[in-house]
């Protein structure tokens, strides 16, 4: 199977056709320089360039996919395209097949990463208009660090604003990382589950990584990819009051701002000589002072940092270098690993300087023999990374794909559904409910109304009421609820109270004793038949659900699915099991496996007890 993975920088377009199998090139295409006077095309790292023109993204690859793929001996053989996205904000947790829609989610995210999320979408676009007949699926370069804890993602904002999930760190280069992680403990011959690793992706933009036994726990660049490290043209860390002084005393705009902290800084910035290491490295052997200062500030940010990260996780198994800069500068590498004896890692001068990677050697050490912190180098290969993830995509939903819908999750606090007989007594005769918000399943709405609950050790003095009425008369409830209220309530699907506890509604004008009907809701999933059929599951069937809200990921057992052309796709739980799962309400909106998608595995029971016209 071959893929096409298409990855698309501000100026420039790699294309690479792989084999998914042994992720062996088949073709490549480098196109530089776009949007200037005159853009280059190269194939396959040949010496020889052809001039495109002044060309946009759309432009180039309409000129040129034709061209590679006439490279290939069956054009007709390209399985998927795969394309590198940047920003995938809190919703992208895992590589997505594109849609319209997709594509308007990337272009909404597309001021958090201005270098990048234009480009990608441009080239997404271009792409599928050229090779309409293949799965397109885009892959996230912040999806790896969907795994962040709490505590290294937020803000320290206000609590709203901290809370906000468009408002987090979300880190990238998460394709690269993984990937070098991966090689590293291939590498070291141990499972990457077992290792402390610290990556660092020095490239034009440039991040480090804390994988802690295979996730990403801590990573320098956040809601955008200009926190952090030193970069090309970017400043990474800086006193946000630097900027607030910038605006105030000096009249800067956003765009003056956008400007200077993404585009005219880092070692562009610091050396005045452009972004190219390999410049400053050469001015700086002859004495230039500003070189020799960008490479000094380049080096000690990467250093603070991976003291850092080995402070986080409480000590490093290796340290990983990677992109052109991790690659392929020795001096740099030198300047950043050396003195971090205090951590194990004692550098090989030697074989630092003599480190040559090589297709067959993509992975080396340079540390001395017996260091207790290996250092390495590793060639990292972000489109062998996408053509893999779409390979897997591809091959997994020619199976059953069961883990690319994402399932909403909504925590219900306790409520109460009544019968238009109770209604009528609590309330007064003839009286109607007054919807105050509508609730995601069609139809179904939170009342202003509340009641009073009565329970024979407390009470709840206002439970909501759900409207509309139904046949029966149902108090949800949670665990923690049952305690305070001194009754113990059966866990039960919607609809199913027979010999349930009842209780005593307290309203404005009249109370109402039930016999029966206080239940502790079965956690369960509604969903429309072609969402059942996409997940390959029937009503009344018991899934499983894994979740990976908070920094308390959970797979929830006993998962009811109930399917009806009424719902609309989501999972409810009770507080209980959202605090459990450190879950906000009604916040997290997509149910993710450890491995970043959600997962739901069928299972042999089958509970056929519910009243299907209960609900
Ligand atoms: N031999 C080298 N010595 C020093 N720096 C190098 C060398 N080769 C590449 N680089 C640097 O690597 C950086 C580009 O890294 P790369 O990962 O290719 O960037 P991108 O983020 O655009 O993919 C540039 O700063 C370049 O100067
Ligand atoms: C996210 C990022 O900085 O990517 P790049 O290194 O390709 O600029
Ligand atoms: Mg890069």
């Amino acid at each position: 199977m071959k893929i096409l993975v298409i990855n698309c920088g501000s100026s420039s377009i790699k294309a690479d056709v792989r084999e998914h199998a042994t992720g062996a090139f088949v073709a490549r295409m480098d196109i530089e320089r776009i949007g200037q006077p005159n853009a280059t095309l190269r194939f396959d790292g040949e010496d020889v360039t052809t001039d495109l023109g002044p060309v946009d993204h759309e432009q180039a690859l309409t000129k040129t996919i034709a061209l590679l793929l006439q490279r290939l001996d069956n054009p007709g053989a390209i399985a998927g395209v795969g394309h590198r996205v940047v920003h995938g904000g809190a919703r992208f947790t895992h590589p997505v097949r594109i849609t319209t829609e997709v594509e308007d989610a990337i272009d909404e995210l597309a001021s958090l990463a201005p270098l990048h999320n234009p480009a990608n979408l441009a080239g997404i676009r271009a792409a599928r208009k050229l090779l309409p007949d293949v799965d397109h699926v885009a892959v996230f370069d912040t999806a790896f660090h969907a795994t962040l804890p709490r505590r290294a993602r937020t803000y320290a904002l206000p609590y709203a604003m901290a809370n906000d999930p468009g408002l987090r760190r979300f880190g990238f280069h998460g394709i690269s990382h993984a990937y070098v992680a991966q090689r590293a403990a291939e590498f070291l011959d141990a499972d990457v589950r077992d290792l402390r690793l610290i990556t660092c992706h020095l490239g034009n933009g440039a991040s480090l990584c804390a994988v802690e036994f295979g996730r990403s726990i801590e990573t320098s660049m956040g809601l955008t990819p200009l926190e952090g490290l030193v970069m090309g043209t970017r400043t990474g860390d800086i006193d946000p009051g630097l900027l607030i002084h910038l605006m105030r005393e000096h009249g800067y705009t956003v765009e003056q701002l956008d400007e200077l902290l993404n585009r005219k800084s880092g070692l562009a910035g610091l050396s005045g000589v452009g972004n190219d290491l390999r410049d400053i490295e050469a001015r700086a052997a002859d004495g230039d002072d500003h070189c020799r200062l960008a490479i000094q500030v380049f080096a000690h940010r990467v250093r603070k940092y991976i003291g850092a990260y080995a402070a986080i996780m409480g000590g490093v198994d290796a340290i990983v270098f990677a992109g052109g800069i991790g690659e392929n500068s020795a001096l740099m590498r030198h300047r950043i690993a050396q003195r971090l004896d205090f951590l194990g890692a004692r550098l090989d001068e030697d074989r630092n300087r003599e480190l040559q990677l090589a297709s067959e050697q993509p992975v080396q050490s340079f540390s001395t023999p017996h260091a207790r912190t290996r250092l390495l180098v590793a060639r990292t290969d972000e489109s062998r990374a996408i053509a893999e993830a779409v390979s897997k995509l591809i091959l997994k939903s020619d199976e059953l794909t069961l883990d690319q819908r994402p399932i909403p999750v909504a925590v219900s606090a306790r409520h109460v559904h009544l019968t238009r007989e109770a209604v009528e007594s609590l309330f007064g005769p003839g009286y109607e409910l007054t919807p105050r918000n509508d609730l995601s399943q069609p139809g179904q709405f939170a009342a202003e109304e509340t009641v009073r609950v009565v329970g024979p050790k407390n009470e709840f003095p206002a439970v909501r009421i759900l409207g509309p009425t139904r046949s029966l008369n149902q108090l949800e409830i949670s665990r923690t609820d049952e305690f305070a209220l001194g009754i113990d309530a059966p866990v039960r699907a919607s609809g199913d109270v027979a010999n349930s506890p009842g209780i005593l509604l307290v309203g404005p004008a009249g109370q109402v004793k039930l016999d029966q009907g206080v239940i502790c809701a079965w956690r369960h999933i509604h969903m429309t038949p072609d969402d059942a059929a996409h997940f390959g599951v029937q009503d009344r069937d018991v899934v499983e659900v894994a979740v990976a809200g908070g920094d308390r990921d959970l797979t929830f057992g006993d998962v009811l699915v109930r399917v009806s052309e009424k719902y609309r796709l989501e999972m409810h739980i009770d507080t209980d099991e959202g605090n459990a799962a450190n879950l906000g309400r009604g916040a997290t909106g997509t149910l993710i496996s450890t491995e970043g998608r959600a997962q739901l595995r069928r299972r042999n029971t089958r509970y056929d007890a519910v009243d299907p016209a209960a609900e």
